[in-house]
């Protein structure tokens, strides 16, 4: 096959940022994507609705002319989230989820919730309202090892969660572990995943042999051989839970290259052509529309996009670096290697 079209795909899961950042990133997704669900962990968190209005602002002012991206906007989870809050952002017809960040799993997660037994009220009026919880599922206890800190979460945390409120819909965000995969495919249709491109195509080898690799560390971390395996598996297996969420990370070179550098990985640029590269290496190209532009949207009870994009098998050099805020550069995942799939413009 030389060139496969599809309906025009979505991000379930997006870092933009703000400011000049923003002003950065924006393309790289709008050029791909219809829409995305954009993360609220800005600094500080977006936890209003009014809040979340206004960086969709921000975000359509960022949006290259001619094309129709369309951002989703979510709500910070806070211990102190009101229930009340929870109905403007339905109200309001532009909120689509609500993000659960176990406080300090991970960047910009300081205002997470500390215990979710905290915000059972709020997460009750969003089940009853049927407005998603998306869910960075580790956990953040010291005592834990990072490389089972999200399946310790399921024990621990989704699994009481769904007990409590059983009609709750989930989106397990960024699943890196077998244990994760196995469970959202035995949990009912309200229970769903997100997978992103690098975990479907790297292991931790990926980012600890012949140095270390920091553009490959992204939280939840990359995990063994047998869990890329896995959620390669659920991936390409047609099933509606598990559907495209790149979690796209922005940092600027210097905050990754570093003595302590920053988790998250840019794959904005090269999004779907990634997610190619790991279906066809799975021989799957023909699952790669229903992950990427059906299962998306009709988890979240939305149209699928009316539109198409085309893929061809042409070869390409990913950049070593884009332009990004302050003068900064921001360094894409896989930068200045070769891709064998390539968007028509
Ligand atoms: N995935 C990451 O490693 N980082 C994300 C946060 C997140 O999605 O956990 C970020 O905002 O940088
Ligand atoms: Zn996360
Ligand atoms: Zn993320």
């Amino acid at each position: 096959m030389n060139a496969i079209t599809l309906t025009r795909p979505d991000d379930w899961h997006l870092h933009l940022r703000d400011g000049e950042a923003l002003e950065a990133v924006v393309p790289a997704t709008a050029r791909q994507m219809g829409r995305a669900i954009i993360m609220p962990n800005l600094k500080p968190p977006v936890t209003t609705t009014e809040q979340a209005l206004s960086y969709r602002e921000r975000i359509l002012a960022a949006r290259p002319q001619g094309l129709a991206f369309e951002p989703l906007m979510t709500l910070y989870l806070t211990d102190n989230t009101p229930a009340e809050e929870i109905e403007r952002a339905v109200a309001s017809g532009r909120v689509h989820a609500v993000k659960l960040y176990p406080a300090g799993a991970t960047t910009n997660s300081d205002s997470g919730v500390t215990d979710v037994a905290h915000c059972d009220a709020t997460i009750a009026t969003m089940a009853r309202l049927g407005l998603p919880l998306l869910v960075h599922g580790e956990v953040t206890d010291a005592e834990i090892d990072i490389f089972d800190r999200e399946a310790v979460f399921i024990e621990r945390v989704m699994k009481p969660l769904l007990e409590r409120h059983p009609t709750l819909k989930v989106v397990f965000e960024h699943i890196t572990t077998a244990d994760a995969a196995a469970f959202v495919a035995q949990a009912p249709a309200n229970v769903a995943a997100t997978i992103t491109a690098h975990h479907l195509l790297f292991n931790r080898n990926h980012m600890l042999t012949g140095g270390i690799r920091p553009h490959y560390y992204c939280l939840p971390i990359l995990k063994r051989e047998r869990h890329r395996e896995a959620l390669l598996a659920a991936a390409t297996s047609g099933s509606g839970k598990f559907f495209l969420g790149t979690d796209s990370a922005p940092h600027a070179q210097g905050d990754k290259e570093s003595a302590c550098g920053c988790a998250g990985a840019y794959t904005a640029p090269a999004a779907i052509e990634l997610y190619a590269t790991a279906f066809e290496q799975a021989g799957a190209l023909d699952r790669l529309e229903g992950f990427a532009s059906h299962f998306g949207p009709d988890f979240y009870g939305l149209p699928r996009n009316g539109d198409t994009i085309t893929l061809v098998r042409e070869e390409w050099r990913l950049p070593d670096s884009l332009p990004y805020a302050g003068g900064q550069r921001i360094v894409p995942l896989k930068a200045g290697e070769m891709l064998a799939w390539k968007l028509q413009a």
